[in-house]
């Protein structure tokens, strides 16, 4: 750990040195580093495939939807926007403030610090970095110990492709997260569990330094058959997507659960088991579609959740498991305990409860009695419930009559609330999530207002009340000596 110490040492220090440089203040160098990003990419495509499938035996076309394909669109959208994100914003300053004029400059942070997590560990460690370096950061990445070949990948790779005395990734785990915590940083963005993050805002407290946080959760899913019932074949079909169709559910973002009424609970099971079977097939594990669990200590995780007695009884679907490849079997749990450990913590795997509730408009007293989730899916098309879910409920985000879709538009920011996460990127919000936003005021010399100084008065208390409320003709009254 002598020698890694040392390693973050000098890296910081470099990276420090080339910020001050004020090299990566210039549009053509963040361009260039973009420029890269997609050239890494797209010359490395198969390669960055193959290490998905060793961590997490992710199909390629579902690598390519979620990391690849995302991470060339956010560095492609960040080229061709970066001109424009960098302009100074004018503002316009009230009356008040005559003849001065304001604006707001976005000012890079300056040395970044990025830790990502192993169920994207692609995309989660260059989407941050896209952002950082457009805001015209320095940045250090340290990805998931538990995603090793994508790891090991971006830190071979990376050097090859962009400036290496600006962007720098070091391999780690906890060990070494807990040394770059040590240090001074200028933001830090980290993508992970709550209960990590915890660590990360007190070592950022330390220094007080900006965090992003972005976390995850419960993400529930709530489903008003009596106003989609026509949809229902789709919706069925979307909510196996986000359950099973990316990383087997070991996403942030995934359906975690899914609230109905009590009534339509087996027709929902009925529709979800050929939409199981035509996605992956009789025998899933052999699919070759549905990516495995991450470690033996996730899979125990996963298999302590189910092996809970009253949790197996509420088994309507699937349930078995093979720890030697890492599988789970798609599941599905008709109203398992709601006190028992896989109603309460994230489940992060491919097994879907249903929750039944006598009537729709409960699932908002549900979710409320809940930490806020990072998403929360509805498909209705009842406006009153709509309004219900928006207005009574907290979440990062709220999606209506689809899933994790959200994740993907980068026109809308992403982020959690609460246990769920703090701040925001993609897209635009990227950028703004690694700058400072400078508050710039350019004074006029050219007149002096003698009621801002002492010794103070009755009319430069009456001035100053004027002038607060912004009552100019008041005020020139005043001045004129015609109001008191
Ligand atoms: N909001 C999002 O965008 C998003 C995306 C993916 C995953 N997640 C969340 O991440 C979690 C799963 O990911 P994970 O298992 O990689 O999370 P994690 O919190 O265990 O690890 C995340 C990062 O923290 C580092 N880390 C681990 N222990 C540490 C310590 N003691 N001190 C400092 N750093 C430490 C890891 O090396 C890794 O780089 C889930 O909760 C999921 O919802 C959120």
């Amino acid at each position: 750990m002598e020698a890694m110490k040392e390693t973050v040492d000098q890296s910081l220090r470099e990276m420090r040195e080339t910020f001050a440089s004020g090299r990566t203040r210039s549009v053509k160098w963040r361009k260039t580093q973009l420029e890269a990003i997609i050239e890494m990419v797209k010359d490395n495509e198969d390669k960055m495939c193959e290490v998905l499938f060793q961590d997490l035996g992710k199909h390629s076309t579902e690598a390519f939807r979620d990391e690849l394909g995302f991470v060339m669109r956010s560095a492609t959208t960040a080229l061709s926007s970066l001109d424009k994100w960098v302009v100074p914003r004018k503002s316009n300053l009230p009356l008040l403030f005559y003849p001065a004029t304001g604006k707001v400059i976005s000012e890079p942070y300056g040395t970044v610090l990025v830790l990502s997590s192993w169920n994207f560990p692609i995309s989660l460690s260059l989407d941050p970095m896209i952002g950082a370096i457009s805001a015209g950061n320095t940045v250090l990445l340290k990805a998931s110990e538990l995603s090793p070949n994508a790891s090991a990948f971006l830190a071979k790779t990376i050097p090859s492709y962009l400036d290496t005395k600006a962007i720098k990734v070091i391999e780690g785990g906890p060990d070494v997260a807990t040394i770059l915590l040590q240090h001074q940083w200028d933001k830090i963005f980290f993508t992970g569990s709550p209960r990590i993050g915890k660590i990360i805002m007190a070592a950022a407290a330390e220094h007080l330094t900006p965090v992003t946080l972005e976390l995850g959760g419960k993400c529930p899913t709530i489903i008003d058959h009596h106003s989609v019932s026509k949809d229902m074949k789709s919706i069925v079909k979307r909510i196996s997507g986000g359950k099973w169709g990316s990383c087997s559910g070991q996403a942030c973002i995934s359906v975690d659960y899914v609230l109905v009424e009590q009534s339509f609970a087996s027709s929902l099971i009925e529709m979800l088991k050929p939409v199981i079977k035509s996605f992956f097939g009789e025998n899933p594990k052999e699919s070759g579609c549905l990516a495995r669990i991450v470690t033996k200590k996730h899979f125990q995780r996963l298999s302590r959740l189910l092996n809970d007695p009253r949790v197996q009884a509420s088994i309507v679907y699937g349930g078995s498991m093979d720890e030697e490849k890492l599988y789970v079997e798609p599941t599905i749990l008709l109203n398992p305990p709601l006190d028992s450990e896989i109603m309460n913590e994230e489940i992060f795997g491919p097994i879907l409860p249903i929750i039944t509730l006598r009537d729709i408009q409960e699932s908002i007293g549900f979710i409320k009695s809940k930490p806020k989730p990072l998403a929360i899916y509805a498909f209705t098309k009842d406006d009153k419930l709509k309004t219900r879910i928006l207005s009574e409920t907290s979440s990062g985000s709220v999606t209506f009559n689809d899933v994790m879709i959200q994740y993907m538009c980068d026109a809308l920011p992403f982020g959690g609330v609460g246990e769920s996460g703090t701040g925001r990127y993609h897209g635009k919000y990227s950028f703004e999530c690694f700058s400072h936003e400078k508050a710039i005021m350019e004074g006029s010399l050219a007149m002096d207002l003698e009621a801002r100084y002492p010794p103070w008065n009755t009319f430069k208390l009456t001035f100053i009340r004027l002038a607060f409320r912004e009552a100019y003709f008041k005020l020139v009254l005043l001045m004129l000596g015609l109001k008191k």
